[in-house]
Parts: structure tokens; C-alpha cells; sequence
């Protein structure tokens, strides 16, 4: 409900509402964003590669990115059930999230790798095309999720998980990512409620 609300008034994007608020808050942010490495033309000529293994490499850093997000979930959809991550960069976050909300996990993958039935749908990205699939029983009708990721770029690898668990019947709460690429708009591709820790 207080997703709806919210979403109502700020349309896809829930930042206002969700920003942790406070000095310690805006340090940590302001150390994890410093903590991004960039790498100009990579994988491709033209695309600039925002790396969040480099946030990684520092448990505190690392730790305190995961208790943002946690917080901006507590907040934003204290009901939720499930966290679903995107492989594979979605995993590294995704797991220890819903660890620390003690929800499952629900792994996306991408075609093929995902044992017994299977859902999938098809999807572009900022550097090529791919199919993303989850296993049947993996997200139950009605089941209220988080889907996370590390990065938003065109918003298309989210858009596609979106219409995925949609379409086994689970309802999306919030789509949170730990870096947004706002020059591409990626959030409006889909008009589920929207969060990003860092943006550039
Ligand atoms: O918003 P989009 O344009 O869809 O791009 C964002 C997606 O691209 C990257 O994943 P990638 O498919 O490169 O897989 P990886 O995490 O396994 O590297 C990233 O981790 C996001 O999932
Ligand atoms: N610019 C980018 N940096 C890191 N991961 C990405 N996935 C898609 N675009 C990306």
C-alpha cells in the first residue's frame, strides 16, 4: 500500500522518499559512489564500464552498501517476500540482502543454466541481446519481491525481470539498484517503483 502511494507520487522513481537521510548516511553513500571505478570503453568502445567489484574489495565499504539497501527495503516494502537477483552481478547483492531481511533468494539467469521448468523471456542490453529465465516454482502467485541489481543502464535486463515475474505471478515492490546510469533513462522502460544508491 504504501508502495502504491508512493509510486503514485513519484511516478517510477522513489529516491525522495527512500534516500537515507542524516550525515552518516550521505558519507556512506558518498564512499561508496568514490568507490566505483570506471573504465572508459569497455567491454566496447563507447560504453563506460562502472565496476561495483571495486566496492567489494573493501568489507566495510561493501557492508555498508548492503545496509543501505537493506534500509531503503525496510522502508519502502516492509512486506516483502522474496529478494530476486539478476545474474550475475545481482547475485553478489542479492544473496546477502535476503539473508539480512531472512527472505528467500530467487536467482534470474540467463538461458540454460537454470535446472527442472523454467519461465523466460527475452531482452536487450546496453552491449547485446539475451534471454532471461527463472524456474517455475521459484516465485509464488501473489508473492510480493524486490528485484535487485547491481546497475541500471538502458533498463532493459530490469524491464525484462519485471515482465518475468509478473508473468508467474509474483508482484514487484520495488526494482533497487546499487548504481544508475542516468543519461540513459533506464527507469523508464518500466513503471514499477524505482531505487538507485548511487547515480551518475
Ligand atoms: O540496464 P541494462 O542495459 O539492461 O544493463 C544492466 C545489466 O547489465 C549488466 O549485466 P550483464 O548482462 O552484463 O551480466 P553480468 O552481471 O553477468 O556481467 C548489469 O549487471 C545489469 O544486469
Ligand atoms: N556501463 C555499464 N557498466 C557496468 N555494467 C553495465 N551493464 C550494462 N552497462 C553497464
Amino acid at each position: 500500500m504504501v508502495c502504491f502511494i508512493i509510486k503514485k507520487l513519484f511516478s517510477h522513481r522513489v529516491n525522495q522518499r527512500t534516500q537515507v537521510t542524516g550525515t552518516m548516511a550521505d558519507e556512506r553513500i558518498e564512499e561508496i559512489t568514490k568507490k566505483i571505478a570506471t573504465y572508459p570503453d569497455f567491454p566496447k568502445p563507447g560504453i563506460s564500464f562502472k565496476d561495483i567489484f571495486s566496492v567489494l574489495l573493501e568489507p566495510r565499504v561493501f557492508r555498508n552498501l548492503m545496509a543501505v539497501l537493506e534500509e531503503r527495503v525496510r522502508r519502502v516494502c516492509p512486506g516483502v517476500q522474496a529478494v530476486v537477483g539478476l545474474e550475475s552481478r545481482g547475485f553478489l547483492i542479492g544473496t546477502p540482502l535476503a539473508l539480512a531481511l531472512d527472505i528467500p533468494f530467487v536467482p534470474i539467469r540467463k538461458k540454460g543454466k537454470l535446472p527442472g521448468k523454467v519461465k523466460q523471456v527475452s531482452y536487450t542490453l546496453e552491449y547485446g541481446t539475451d534471454v532471461f529465465e527463472a524456474q517455475e516454482s521459484s516465485i509464488k502467485k501473489g508473492q510480493k519481491v524486490v528485484i535487485l541489481d547491481d546497475l541500471l543502464a538502458t533498463g532493459g535486463s530490469m524491464k525484462a525481470a519485471c515482465d518475468l515475474v509478473t508473468a508467474m505471478g509474483g508482484e514487484v515492490l520495488l526494482c533497487l539498484v546499487c548504481i544508475e546510469l542516468l543519461d540513459l533513462k533506464g527507469c523508464e522502460k518500466f513503471s514499477h517503483p524505482f531505487d538507485a544508491v548511487v547515480k551518475f
